[in-house]
Protein backbone atom coordinates (compact mmCIF):
# COMPACT_ATOMS: atom_id res chain seq x y z
CA UNK A 1 0.00 0.00 0.00
CA UNK A 2 1.47 3.74 -1.04
CA UNK A 3 1.50 5.89 2.16
CA UNK A 4 3.85 8.60 1.28
CA UNK A 5 2.61 12.00 2.17
CA UNK A 6 3.54 15.44 2.43
CA UNK A 7 3.42 19.26 2.79
CA UNK A 8 4.11 21.39 0.30
CA UNK A 9 4.31 24.94 2.11
CA UNK A 10 5.13 27.86 -0.72
CA UNK A 11 4.17 31.86 -0.38
CA UNK A 12 0.98 32.65 -2.33
CA UNK A 13 2.29 36.12 -3.02
CA UNK A 14 5.60 36.98 -4.53
CA UNK A 15 5.99 40.08 -5.19
CA UNK A 16 9.36 41.11 -6.79
CA UNK A 17 10.48 44.71 -8.91
CA UNK A 18 11.38 48.13 -8.58
CA UNK A 19 9.28 50.31 -5.81
CA UNK A 20 6.73 47.01 -4.95
CA UNK A 21 7.81 47.69 -1.13
CA UNK A 22 4.97 50.53 -1.36
CA UNK A 23 2.89 47.64 -1.95
CA UNK A 24 3.18 45.55 1.24
CA UNK A 25 0.16 46.32 2.26
CA UNK A 26 -1.93 45.54 -0.63
CA UNK A 27 0.04 42.23 -0.72
CA UNK A 28 -1.11 41.81 2.68
CA UNK A 29 -4.87 42.87 2.11
CA UNK A 30 -4.87 40.51 -0.59
CA UNK A 31 -3.95 37.36 1.43
CA UNK A 32 -7.53 38.38 4.04
CA UNK A 33 -4.30 38.98 7.21
CA UNK A 34 -6.13 40.85 9.57
CA UNK A 35 -5.36 42.25 12.79
CA UNK A 36 -2.68 44.56 13.72
CA UNK A 37 0.71 44.16 12.25
CA UNK A 38 3.89 43.32 14.16
CA UNK A 39 7.05 44.42 11.89
CA UNK A 40 9.91 43.23 12.94
CA UNK A 41 12.96 44.52 11.57
CA UNK A 42 16.77 45.41 12.95
CA UNK A 43 18.28 49.11 12.91
CA UNK A 44 19.91 49.06 9.49
CA UNK A 45 16.75 47.86 7.87
CA UNK A 46 14.37 49.49 9.74
CA UNK A 47 16.04 52.55 7.99
CA UNK A 48 15.82 51.39 4.40
CA UNK A 49 12.54 49.82 4.63
CA UNK A 50 10.81 49.14 7.72
CA UNK A 51 9.75 52.64 8.48
CA UNK A 52 8.10 52.69 5.61
CA UNK A 53 6.07 49.69 5.81
CA UNK A 54 5.02 50.73 9.08
CA UNK A 55 3.50 53.88 7.87
CA UNK A 56 2.07 52.34 5.03
CA UNK A 57 -0.01 49.94 7.72
CA UNK A 58 -0.36 53.33 10.25
CA UNK A 59 -1.84 55.05 6.60
CA UNK A 60 -4.55 51.79 6.48
CA UNK A 61 -5.10 52.67 10.15
CA UNK A 62 -3.78 49.26 11.24
CA UNK A 63 -2.16 50.50 14.24
CA UNK A 64 1.31 48.35 13.62
CA UNK A 65 4.05 47.99 16.44
CA UNK A 66 7.20 47.23 15.49
CA UNK A 67 10.29 45.25 17.58
CA UNK A 68 14.05 45.33 16.91
CA UNK A 69 15.96 42.12 16.92
CA UNK A 70 19.54 41.72 16.21
CA UNK A 71 21.10 38.08 16.66
CA UNK A 72 19.26 35.12 15.71
CA UNK A 73 18.77 33.36 18.60
CA UNK A 74 15.86 31.38 20.53
CA UNK A 75 15.68 34.02 23.23
CA UNK A 76 15.36 36.55 20.49
CA UNK A 77 12.28 34.38 18.63
CA UNK A 78 10.70 34.52 22.66
CA UNK A 79 11.20 37.86 23.01
CA UNK A 80 9.45 38.64 19.72
CA UNK A 81 6.58 36.42 20.26
CA UNK A 82 6.12 38.41 23.95
CA UNK A 83 6.29 41.63 21.90
CA UNK A 84 3.09 39.90 19.69
CA UNK A 85 1.34 38.87 22.43
CA UNK A 86 1.45 42.31 24.12
CA UNK A 87 0.83 43.93 21.32
CA UNK A 88 -2.01 41.49 20.47
CA UNK A 89 -0.57 41.05 16.53
CA UNK A 90 -2.58 39.84 13.69
CA UNK A 91 0.30 38.98 11.65
CA UNK A 92 4.18 39.41 11.23
CA UNK A 93 6.09 41.27 9.13
CA UNK A 94 9.97 40.40 9.13
CA UNK A 95 11.62 43.51 7.42
CA UNK A 96 15.44 42.80 6.84
CA UNK A 97 18.76 40.20 6.52
CA UNK A 98 18.57 36.46 7.31
CA UNK A 99 18.60 36.88 10.83
CA UNK A 100 15.62 38.93 11.16
CA UNK A 101 13.85 36.55 8.50
CA UNK A 102 14.17 33.72 10.40
CA UNK A 103 13.37 35.14 13.73
CA UNK A 104 10.05 36.38 12.74
CA UNK A 105 9.31 32.94 11.31
CA UNK A 106 9.89 30.95 14.06
CA UNK A 107 7.77 32.86 16.19
CA UNK A 108 5.16 33.21 13.92
CA UNK A 109 5.06 29.68 13.51
CA UNK A 110 5.01 29.53 17.31
CA UNK A 111 2.14 31.91 17.22
CA UNK A 112 0.05 30.37 15.04
CA UNK A 113 0.48 33.39 12.96
CA UNK A 114 0.82 34.69 9.18
CA UNK A 115 4.09 36.10 8.24
CA UNK A 116 4.95 38.06 5.48
CA UNK A 117 9.16 38.41 4.21
CA UNK A 118 10.38 41.99 3.06
CA UNK A 119 14.30 41.56 2.55
CA UNK A 120 16.46 44.17 2.67
CA UNK A 121 19.02 42.03 1.46
CA UNK A 122 19.40 39.40 -1.00
CA UNK A 123 21.92 37.94 0.86
CA UNK A 124 20.74 34.46 1.78
CA UNK A 125 18.01 32.02 0.69
CA UNK A 126 16.11 32.02 3.35
CA UNK A 127 13.86 34.83 2.30
CA UNK A 128 10.90 32.60 0.84
CA UNK A 129 12.07 29.36 2.69
CA UNK A 130 10.30 27.41 5.14
CA UNK A 131 13.31 26.85 7.54
CA UNK A 132 14.65 28.90 10.56
CA UNK A 133 18.49 28.36 11.21
CA UNK A 134 19.58 29.17 14.77
CA UNK A 135 23.20 28.61 16.42
CA UNK A 136 22.64 26.79 20.02
CA UNK A 137 25.34 26.07 22.22
CA UNK A 138 27.77 23.48 20.10
CA UNK A 139 25.04 22.94 17.56
CA UNK A 140 22.85 24.69 14.66
CA UNK A 141 19.56 23.72 14.19
CA UNK A 142 17.54 23.96 11.03
CA UNK A 143 14.01 23.70 12.65
CA UNK A 144 10.56 24.11 10.63
CA UNK A 145 9.01 27.11 10.54
CA UNK A 146 6.21 29.24 9.22
CA UNK A 147 6.88 29.90 5.68
CA UNK A 148 6.27 33.08 4.66
CA UNK A 149 2.48 34.03 2.93
CA UNK A 150 4.30 36.74 1.14
CA UNK A 151 7.31 38.14 0.01
CA UNK A 152 8.00 41.46 -1.17
CA UNK A 153 11.44 42.22 -2.38
CA UNK A 154 11.98 45.97 -4.09
CA UNK A 155 14.75 45.81 -6.08
CA UNK A 156 15.26 49.21 -5.22
CA UNK A 157 16.14 48.90 -2.09
CA UNK A 158 18.06 45.28 -2.37
CA UNK A 159 20.28 46.99 -5.14
CA UNK A 160 21.08 50.10 -2.33
CA UNK A 161 22.23 47.67 -0.12
CA UNK A 162 26.01 47.16 0.05
CA UNK A 163 27.21 44.97 -2.48
CA UNK A 164 28.79 42.67 -0.63
CA UNK A 165 25.51 41.61 0.64
CA UNK A 166 24.46 40.63 -2.87
CA UNK A 167 27.51 38.64 -3.35
CA UNK A 168 27.15 36.63 -0.45
CA UNK A 169 23.17 35.36 -1.62
CA UNK A 170 25.09 35.05 -4.89
CA UNK A 171 27.74 32.40 -2.80
CA UNK A 172 24.44 31.09 -0.84
CA UNK A 173 23.50 30.01 -4.16
CA UNK A 174 26.33 28.33 -6.14
CA UNK A 175 26.82 26.48 -2.74
CA UNK A 176 24.08 24.52 -3.84
CA UNK A 177 26.28 22.81 -6.49
CA UNK A 178 27.71 20.81 -3.29
CA UNK A 179 24.97 20.91 -1.02
CA UNK A 180 23.07 18.70 -3.78
CA UNK A 181 26.24 16.24 -4.12
CA UNK A 182 25.99 15.61 -0.20
CA UNK A 183 22.66 14.93 0.14
CA UNK A 184 23.02 12.51 -2.84
CA UNK A 185 25.77 10.79 -1.40
CA UNK A 186 24.07 10.65 1.96
CA UNK A 187 21.56 8.91 -0.38
CA UNK A 188 23.81 6.70 -1.45
CA UNK A 189 25.36 5.98 1.29
CA UNK A 190 22.96 6.11 4.42
CA UNK A 191 19.31 5.94 2.98
CA UNK A 192 18.46 9.37 3.82
CA UNK A 193 15.15 10.51 1.91
CA UNK A 194 16.04 12.50 -1.35
CA UNK A 195 13.97 14.35 -3.72
CA UNK A 196 14.88 14.20 -7.25
CA UNK A 197 12.86 17.68 -7.37
CA UNK A 198 13.88 19.46 -4.91
CA UNK A 199 17.67 18.45 -6.01
CA UNK A 200 17.29 19.36 -9.63
CA UNK A 201 15.86 22.30 -9.03
CA UNK A 202 18.51 23.26 -6.41
CA UNK A 203 21.00 22.40 -8.88
CA UNK A 204 19.70 24.30 -11.94
CA UNK A 205 19.47 27.23 -10.04
CA UNK A 206 22.81 27.55 -9.34
CA UNK A 207 23.58 26.85 -12.77
CA UNK A 208 21.11 29.65 -14.57
CA UNK A 209 22.56 31.91 -11.62
CA UNK A 210 26.48 30.98 -12.51
CA UNK A 211 25.26 31.31 -16.87
CA UNK A 212 23.61 34.54 -15.97
CA UNK A 213 26.81 36.10 -14.01
CA UNK A 214 28.08 38.74 -16.36
CA UNK A 215 24.41 40.84 -15.40
CA UNK A 216 25.45 40.37 -11.67
CA UNK A 217 27.42 43.89 -10.99
CA UNK A 218 27.72 46.39 -8.80
CA UNK A 219 25.01 49.68 -8.98
CA UNK A 220 23.06 47.23 -11.89
CA UNK A 221 19.32 47.11 -10.26
CA UNK A 222 18.61 43.78 -12.45
CA UNK A 223 21.38 42.22 -10.50
CA UNK A 224 19.02 42.52 -7.58
CA UNK A 225 16.27 40.84 -9.65
CA UNK A 226 18.69 37.81 -11.37
CA UNK A 227 20.30 37.25 -7.53
CA UNK A 228 16.01 37.41 -5.92
CA UNK A 229 14.34 35.17 -8.60
CA UNK A 230 17.55 32.34 -8.00
CA UNK A 231 17.05 33.02 -4.12
CA UNK A 232 13.28 32.58 -4.37
CA UNK A 233 14.09 29.43 -6.54
CA UNK A 234 16.23 27.88 -3.88
CA UNK A 235 14.10 28.30 -0.59
CA UNK A 236 10.99 26.61 -3.20
CA UNK A 237 13.40 23.58 -3.45
CA UNK A 238 14.04 23.65 0.72
CA UNK A 239 10.49 23.84 0.44
CA UNK A 240 9.52 20.70 -1.53
CA UNK A 241 12.39 18.93 0.26
CA UNK A 242 10.87 19.53 3.37
CA UNK A 243 14.21 20.10 4.30
CA UNK A 244 17.39 22.71 3.78
CA UNK A 245 18.94 19.69 2.27
CA UNK A 246 19.23 20.75 -1.23
CA UNK A 247 20.95 24.18 -0.06
CA UNK A 248 22.99 23.25 2.79
CA UNK A 249 25.65 20.60 2.69
CA UNK A 250 29.17 20.60 4.39
CA UNK A 251 30.03 23.54 3.06
CA UNK A 252 27.07 24.99 5.52
CA UNK A 253 28.57 22.96 8.56
CA UNK A 254 31.61 24.52 7.73
CA UNK A 255 30.81 27.68 7.78
CA UNK A 256 28.21 27.07 11.09
CA UNK A 257 31.16 26.14 12.76
CA UNK A 258 33.08 29.45 11.52
CA UNK A 259 30.31 31.46 13.33
CA UNK A 260 31.16 29.84 16.39
CA UNK A 261 34.54 30.16 16.53
CA UNK A 262 34.75 34.04 14.85
CA UNK A 263 30.95 35.01 15.26
CA UNK A 264 30.00 37.97 13.12
CA UNK A 265 33.50 38.18 10.88
CA UNK A 266 32.19 36.76 7.64
CA UNK A 267 28.92 37.02 5.79
CA UNK A 268 27.34 33.73 5.77
CA UNK A 269 26.74 33.09 2.02
CA UNK A 270 30.44 33.94 2.05
CA UNK A 271 31.81 31.32 4.57
CA UNK A 272 29.48 28.74 2.69
CA UNK A 273 31.29 29.73 -1.00
CA UNK A 274 34.79 29.31 0.30
CA UNK A 275 33.71 26.36 1.82
CA UNK A 276 31.82 25.13 -1.01
CA UNK A 277 35.79 25.57 -3.05
CA UNK A 278 37.03 23.07 -0.41
CA UNK A 279 33.93 20.23 -0.21
CA UNK A 280 33.94 20.50 -4.21
CA UNK A 281 37.39 19.34 -3.80
CA UNK A 282 36.81 16.58 -1.68
CA UNK A 283 33.97 15.60 -3.56
CA UNK A 284 35.46 15.11 -7.02
CA UNK A 285 39.47 15.85 -6.50
CA UNK A 286 42.52 17.81 -7.80
CA UNK A 287 41.13 17.39 -11.38
CA UNK A 288 37.45 17.67 -10.50
CA UNK A 289 35.49 20.85 -10.63
CA UNK A 290 36.43 22.87 -7.66
CA UNK A 291 38.30 25.91 -10.19
CA UNK A 292 34.61 26.28 -11.66
CA UNK A 293 32.82 26.88 -8.49
CA UNK A 294 36.17 29.16 -7.30
CA UNK A 295 35.50 31.04 -10.66
CA UNK A 296 31.74 31.37 -10.34
CA UNK A 297 32.73 32.95 -7.20
CA UNK A 298 35.17 35.15 -8.27
CA UNK A 299 33.62 36.22 -11.40
CA UNK A 300 30.56 37.51 -8.78
CA UNK A 301 33.59 38.56 -6.57
CA UNK A 302 32.87 36.80 -3.82
CA UNK A 303 35.69 36.26 -1.51
CA UNK A 304 37.08 32.71 -2.33
CA UNK A 305 40.47 32.31 0.27
CA UNK A 306 40.66 32.49 3.97
CA UNK A 307 41.95 35.96 3.24
CA UNK A 308 39.27 37.38 1.62
CA UNK A 309 37.43 36.45 4.72
CA UNK A 310 38.95 38.19 6.92
CA UNK A 311 39.68 35.13 8.79
CA UNK A 312 43.13 33.28 10.56
CA UNK A 313 44.27 29.93 8.05
CA UNK A 314 43.88 27.98 11.05
CA UNK A 315 40.69 29.28 12.13
CA UNK A 316 39.89 27.84 8.64
CA UNK A 317 41.57 24.08 9.22
CA UNK A 318 39.46 24.45 12.59
CA UNK A 319 36.73 24.68 11.14
CA UNK A 320 36.88 22.26 8.56
CA UNK A 321 38.24 19.03 11.04
CA UNK A 322 35.22 19.59 13.60
CA UNK A 323 32.24 20.82 10.68
CA UNK A 324 30.85 17.40 10.98
CA UNK A 325 30.26 17.95 14.31
CA UNK A 326 28.02 20.18 14.22
CA UNK A 327 24.84 18.38 13.36
CA UNK A 328 23.48 15.12 12.74
CA UNK A 329 23.92 15.31 8.65
CA UNK A 330 25.97 12.84 6.58
CA UNK A 331 27.96 14.86 4.36
CA UNK A 332 31.36 14.16 2.39
CA UNK A 333 33.05 14.97 5.48
CA UNK A 334 31.81 11.51 6.32
CA UNK A 335 32.96 11.17 10.55
CA UNK A 336 35.78 13.98 10.05
CA UNK A 337 38.58 15.11 7.70
CA UNK A 338 41.73 14.91 9.79
CA UNK A 339 44.10 18.11 10.37
CA UNK A 340 46.55 17.05 7.31
CA UNK A 341 44.28 16.31 4.86
CA UNK A 342 42.02 19.76 6.16
CA UNK A 343 45.62 21.85 5.36
CA UNK A 344 46.00 19.79 2.15
CA UNK A 345 42.62 20.77 0.82
CA UNK A 346 42.83 24.23 2.21
CA UNK A 347 46.06 24.58 0.42
CA UNK A 348 45.44 22.78 -2.80
CA UNK A 349 42.48 25.27 -3.42
CA UNK A 350 44.61 28.62 -2.71
CA UNK A 351 42.01 28.71 0.50
CA UNK A 352 44.79 29.27 2.65
N1 LIG B 1 16.26 29.85 6.96
C1 LIG B 1 16.94 29.64 5.87
O1 LIG B 1 16.55 28.86 4.99
C2 LIG B 1 18.22 30.38 5.69
C3 LIG B 1 18.86 30.40 4.44
C4 LIG B 1 20.06 31.11 4.30
C5 LIG B 1 20.57 31.81 5.39
N2 LIG B 1 19.93 31.75 6.58
C6 LIG B 1 20.46 32.45 7.76
O2 LIG B 1 20.47 33.84 7.48
C7 LIG B 1 21.57 34.44 8.13
C8 LIG B 1 22.44 35.13 7.10
O3 LIG B 1 21.73 36.19 6.52
P1 LIG B 1 22.44 37.58 6.21
O4 LIG B 1 23.70 37.30 5.49
O5 LIG B 1 21.42 38.47 5.61
O6 LIG B 1 22.89 38.10 7.65
P2 LIG B 1 22.24 39.20 8.62
O7 LIG B 1 20.80 38.99 8.80
O8 LIG B 1 23.11 39.22 9.82
O9 LIG B 1 22.45 40.55 7.78
C9 LIG B 1 23.76 41.01 7.55
C10 LIG B 1 23.84 42.51 7.85
O10 LIG B 1 23.26 43.23 6.78
C11 LIG B 1 22.49 44.29 7.32
N3 LIG B 1 21.54 44.74 6.28
C12 LIG B 1 20.43 44.12 5.84
N4 LIG B 1 19.86 44.85 4.87
C13 LIG B 1 20.64 45.96 4.69
C14 LIG B 1 20.58 47.07 3.82
N5 LIG B 1 19.61 47.21 2.92
N6 LIG B 1 21.54 48.02 3.92
C15 LIG B 1 22.56 47.89 4.83
N7 LIG B 1 22.66 46.84 5.66
C16 LIG B 1 21.70 45.88 5.59
C17 LIG B 1 21.86 43.69 8.53
O11 LIG B 1 21.36 44.66 9.39
C18 LIG B 1 23.07 42.93 9.12
O12 LIG B 1 23.87 43.80 9.88
C19 LIG B 1 22.33 33.32 8.84
O13 LIG B 1 21.95 33.28 10.20
C20 LIG B 1 21.88 32.09 8.08
O14 LIG B 1 21.98 30.91 8.85
C21 LIG B 1 18.78 31.07 6.75
O1 LIG C 1 19.81 24.57 7.56
P1 LIG C 1 20.99 25.43 7.37
O2 LIG C 1 22.27 24.67 7.34
O3 LIG C 1 21.03 26.57 8.32
O4 LIG C 1 20.89 26.03 5.89
C1 LIG C 1 19.90 26.95 5.52
C2 LIG C 1 20.43 27.88 4.46
O5 LIG C 1 21.54 28.59 4.93
C3 LIG C 1 20.65 27.27 3.14
O6 LIG C 1 21.23 28.21 2.27
ZN1 LIG D 1 22.85 29.31 3.28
Amino acid sequence: MFEKSTWIRLPRNVVVGHGVLDETVDAVAELHLTGRPLVVTSPTPREVAGTRVVEGFAAEGTDPETVLVEEASFEAVQRVIREADAAEAGFLVGVGGGKVIDITKMAADELGLGFVSVPTAASHDGIVSGRGSVPDGNTRHSVAAEPPLAVVADTEILADAPWRLTTAGCADIISNYTAVKDWELAKRLKNVEYSEYAGALSRMTAEMLVENSDSIKKNLEESAWIVVKALVSSGVAMSIAGSSRPASGAEHLFSHQLDRLVPGTALHGHQVGVGSIMTEYLHSGAKGEWRSVRNALASIGAPTTAEELGIEDETIIQALTTAHEIRDRYTILGDGVNEPAAREVARATGVI
